[in-house]
């Protein structure tokens, strides 16, 4: 797993490593970080760093000292290295030893008015240095931004963006601890991932120390590029993390196998409530979801089966749709009765293709039953509408049962205006209102998923496949998802709000992983 942390997090842990060692020393060694990722770059595309042209974006703070350390480095092994200055007051003693080290510094807006826009004469000179360099640095703020980017550097950051965008050969652009511009801090809240007006979106972002929330979270994000953490000794281990990314790797560890005694009651029993006589598919769906019928690469394959085959799948539904799932899933025990099947669930799914009379007081049913019994209940499609109404008609049944809401964008726009959340942009921030205010885990679902928790964590994993934009996704994936809690609720895990949103990781990568392979 990979950790994002928020802005007071990171502070104190900076604040902790700095009173152990020299002035400049860490900065030195982030900078070190930079050049080496720079230089790797170069060698990758065939070039040598002597005569490479490389451009620093130079701001005030220490991420601009970063970025001139990295320049004074790369000077040294006989790069032509460029720092753009787009500040006043450059960091002192990493611009003394740039210069020492042979950079070429320029200065841009000397004066302090960081309002006035460039002159056309110094825009011509800004872009004409920045065209010459096949890497641009982005070392104008770091996580110490406050509030709105200032005019100038929204201009700037405006011009390089652009120039970037429609350059033939475009730079590869690495950016030093985040891209300029994300704010990692607000005066109220985290950032939860927001993109600035202005960004110059990085192939490479070195994080230093430790990753703040916002290059996990998209909308940022999907603008940081390749994120490398540099480890500067910030002791972070046992710190609260805002942001938990799960990998692939972290399947064996969230899948509990099976064992010699294992059977199909204690192995877990997962029941699904979906389909309709306009929907039969989505029974379908979440059946095979559930089933595990879908294909997995071969290094995925062992965690897969086990993961993706609880003990029993149950359904309950009309007798036209039981008929339907036994005979494309014969193994599923089918029944009318949702009481009785509730009795020996381990995990609910409920919502695909999920219309009809009767809904809302079976819907009621079940929360009830989780809230007794502990039980897990994701909560999809169909099922969304029905849970606005029922939370403004009884908010303490949803908070009380281990519920995950599973929201694409459009259900959760529709959820928040329900509750009164109107005007939120952010669907991470959204999603997180959400979870806070309801009580319930809401996973919302798009080419980056991310699950929130009511206390205010993000769980995501990589951006899934493309393939996944496409009708009965979802279906597919309520059902790996109930699989997975089914067995790690009948492994004794208990249906805490983190072990819902580190399941709904595990199975979107299974999910994305499945449709990779071609289901
Ligand atoms: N202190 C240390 O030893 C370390 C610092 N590191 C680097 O230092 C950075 C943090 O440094 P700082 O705290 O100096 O802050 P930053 O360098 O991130 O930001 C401060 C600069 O941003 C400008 N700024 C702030 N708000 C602005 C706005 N709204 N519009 C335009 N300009 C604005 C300020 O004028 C100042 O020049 C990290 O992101 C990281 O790159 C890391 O290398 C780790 C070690």
């Amino acid at each position: 797993m990979r950790f994002g942390y928020d802005y007071a997090t990171l502070r104190a842990a900076e604040q902790r490593a700095l009173a152990n060692c020299a002035p400049d020393a860490l900065l030195k060694q982030a900078a070190r970080k930079v050049a080496a990722v720079a230089i790797a770059d170069l060698k990758a595309d065939g070039f040598f760093v002597p005569g490479s042209v490389i451009a620093g974006l130079i701001g005030g703070g220490n991420n601009g000292a970063d970025g001139l350390y990295a320049l004074a480095y790369l000077a040294r092994r006989g790069a032509v290295a460029q720092a753009l200055v787009l500040h006043p007051r450059p960091p002192a003693g990493a611009l003394a030893a740039a210069q020492a080290a042979g950079v070429r510094i320029h200065f841009f807006g000397a004066e302090d008015d960081s309002a006035r826009p460039l002159t056309e004469t110094e825009t011509a000179r800004l872009l004409s240095l920045a065209r010459s360099a096949g890497i641009w640095i982005d070392a104008l703020t770091g996580i110490g931004l406050t509030g709105q980017l200032r005019p100038r550097l929204q201009q700037v950051i405006k011009l390089l963006r652009e120039e970037a965008e429609s350059s033939p050969k475009p730079p590869t652009v690495i950016a030093v601890d985040i891209p300029s511009g994300i704010p990692v801090v607000s005066e109220t809240e985290t950032t939860w991932g927001a993109l600035p007006a202005e960004i110059i979106p990085a192939d490479v972002t070195v994080a230093m120390g430790g990753a703040s929330s916002p290059l996990w979270l998209p909308p940022a994000s999907l603008q940081c590029g390749t994120v490398e953490e540099l480890d500067l000794g910030f002791d972070l281990l046992g710190q609260p993390a805002r942001t938990i990314v799960v990998g692939r790797e972290d399947l064996p560890d969230l899948l509990p196998p099976a064992d010699a005694w294992s059977h199909k009651y204690n192995r877990g029993v997962v029941t699904i409530l979906a389909g309709s006589e306009n929907y039969p598919g989505a029974a379908l769906l979440a059946a095979s979801g559930a089933h595990g019928q879908t294909a997995f690469s071969a290094d995925l394959r062992a965690a897969a089966l086990t993961a993706v085959h609880p003990g029993m799948v149950r359904y309950v539904g009309p007798p036209a749709l039981q008929q339907l799932v036994v005979a494309s899933y014969p193994r599923t025990v089918v029944s009318a009765d949702l009481s009785a099947a509730l009795l020996k669930s381990d995990a609910v799914v409920c919502g695909p293709g999920w219309v009809g009379e009767g809904r809302y007081s079976q819907l009621r049913e079940i929360l009830k039953f989780a809230q007794t019994e502990g039980v897990a209940v994701v909560l999809d499609a169909s099922a969304l509408d029905l849970f606005a109404r029922l939370y403004q008609d009884s908010p303490a049944t949803m908070a009380a049962a281990p519920t995950m809401i599973t929201p694409h964008l459009g259900e959760l726009r529709r959820i928040g205006d329900a509750l009164g959340l109107v005007g939120e942009p952010n669907p991470v921030k959204l999603g997180a209102r959400i979870a806070q205010l309801a009580g319930v885990v809401v996973l919302v679902k798009g080419h980056q998923s991310v699950a929130l928790t009511p206390a205010g964590q993000a769980y995501t994993a990589p951006p899934g496949s493309p393939l996944l934009a496409r009708a009965g996704s979802g279906d597919i994936l309520s059902g790996i998802l109930g699989a997975i809690l089914a067995i790690r609720g009948s492994c004794g895990i208990a249906a805490a709000d983190e072990s819902l949103a580190l399941s709904a990781m595990a199975a979107t990568i299974l999910h994305s992983e499945s449709v990779n392979v071609g289901n």
